[in-house]
């Protein structure tokens, strides 16, 4: 086993759900009604992503792979277990995940920056590439509420694929943008990867896309791991199980 990136030990995850209540009682009895109830997304999943290895995670729709690269990215904690970065930055690449509308690309583009953990001059040094690899152009001054989703996915991934962490979780995305996009943030993906000081996680439902860019899979099902092992070992088994 060589050099850990990314340790995952028991994780646990819920969500705190309210339970419907009729309107009726709602409205005579508003606090004794407000049932709060806890769904259990991740149920005590233990992995280890070596430095530089390519992890797929499937599993079927609701199985909690984004919830686990959520916790991993730290957008939440888990209730309980524990993962440990040791020490590497991290991103995540996922459609509507951090803009504020409001603000304009370029100014999104420092927002991510630094919330990723780089200093602004260091973002000013990558702008102009981040902006023409986008391929947005005078939109880059317009407010992202005003973009498509295809332009919304496209300003996000040139962040994340310019500005680069040690670990890259990418949750999804491969698959948008138009067609001349989604074949130059692919080869753009897979130079990244081919950086074998990084570390990357992929989530996603394309068999292809993993059998390209994985070394290893981790199958989740109902918030458990139920195989993990190199993509030729776990792939053909879980398109079995989905056909
Ligand atoms: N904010 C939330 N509140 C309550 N339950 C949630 C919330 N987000 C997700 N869940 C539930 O947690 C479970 C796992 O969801 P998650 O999005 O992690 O699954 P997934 O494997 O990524 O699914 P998909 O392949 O459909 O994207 C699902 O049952 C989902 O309904």
């Amino acid at each position: 086993m060589g050099e850990s990136a990314i340790s995952v030990r028991n994780v646990k995850i819920k969500y705190r759900c309210f339970k419907k209540v009729s309107l009726l009682k709602s409205i005579f009895a508003p606090r004794k009604n407000k049932k709060i109830e806890y769904f259990e997304a991740v149920k005590g999943v233990s992995f280890e992503v070596e430095k530089g290895q390519i992890l797929g995670i499937v599993g079927k729709n609701g199985s909690g792979k984004s919830t686990l690269l959520k916790a991993i990215a730290g957008i939440f904690s888990p209730d309980e277990g524990e993962i440990d970065l040791h020490g590497h930055s991290i991103s995540l690449l996922s459609i509507g995940v951090g803009f504020q509308n409001k603000l304009s690309g370029r100014e999104n583009i420092f927002l991510s920056g630094m919330l990723l953990g780089f200093e602004r001059p260091q973002i000013e040094e990558k702008l102009d590439e981040i902006i023409e690899f986008s391929e947005l152009g005078d939109f880059i001054d317009r407010p992202v509420k005003t973009y498509s989703s295809g332009m919304y996915s496209k300003l996000a991934f040139s962040i994340t694929a310019i500005l680069e962490t040690e670990i890259m979780l990418i949750d999804e995305v491969l698959s948008v943008g138009d067609a001349k996009f989604k074949k130059k943030s692919y080869e753009k993906m897979r130079s990244l990867i081919m950086n074998k000081d990084r570390t990357v996680v992929i989530v996603s439902h394309s068999s292809d896309t993993l059998r390209k860019l994985c070394d290893n899979i981790l199958w989740l099902h109902d918030g458990v791991v139920k195989m993990q092992g190199t993509t030729e070992e776990v792939l053909p088994l879980y398109e079995e199980f989905m056909s």
